[in-house]
């Protein structure tokens, strides 16, 4: 039993500029807040790569395991699934890529997962529960790729 969802951001910066950080699968905390640290178990950043992160303290959860499935940079693609950790995302995998908006310098990211739904917990609870975390991460992503869009245009001046 199984759930999914998508969640969409729009981000007023350049696509190479998100893409630059959502490509980082070796550092997410960069724009996850509730990572505390990330540490790469195997591989160089490409399809296969293994990373461990943990959470901010105070959260049930403590680490999770996670695979790059995809990181294609032309598409600007990249999907990642949840492989162990002492939480209850069973069988969690998402799939994040970004679009050029019709407004020039604009990007509009879209974030699909799918999911277990955990005992004791339905369908709608499982759907609301991870929207909000991705809904935070991709808010984080907007306020860092346009602070970082703005800097590195001040820069050319
Ligand atoms: O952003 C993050 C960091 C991240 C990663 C984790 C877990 C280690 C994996 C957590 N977490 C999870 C838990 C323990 N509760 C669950 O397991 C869990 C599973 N079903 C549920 C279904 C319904 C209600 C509550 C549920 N409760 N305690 N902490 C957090 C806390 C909640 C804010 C953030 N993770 C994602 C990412 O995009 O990287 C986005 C969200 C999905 C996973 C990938």
């Amino acid at each position: 039993n199984q759930c999914c969802s998508a969640v969409l951001q729009s981000i007023s910066a350049p696509i190479d500029t998100v893409w630059s950080l959502v490509r980082r699968f070796d550092n997410p905390q960069a724009y996850k807040h509730f990572l505390k640290s990330c540490h790469v178990i195997v591989g160089d950043g490409d399809v296969g790569t293994l990373r461990e992160v943990r959470v901010v303290s105070g959260l049930p959860a403590g680490s999770s395991t996670e695979r790059l499935e995809i990181l294609d940079d032309e598409k600007h693609v990249l999907s990642f699934s949840v492989v162990g950790g002492d939480h209850r995302l069973n069988n969690y995998r998402s799939v994040t890529t970004l679009h050029r908006a019709a407004e020039e310098g604009s990007t509009v990211v879209v974030e699909s997962y799918e999911v277990d739904v955990p005992q004791g917990n339905t369908k709608e609870e499982t759907c609301v529960f991870v929207d909000t975390i991705v809904r935070c991460n991709l808010q984080s992503l907007a306020q860092i790729a346009q602070n970082k869009a703005k800097t590195s245009k001040s820069n050319k001046l």
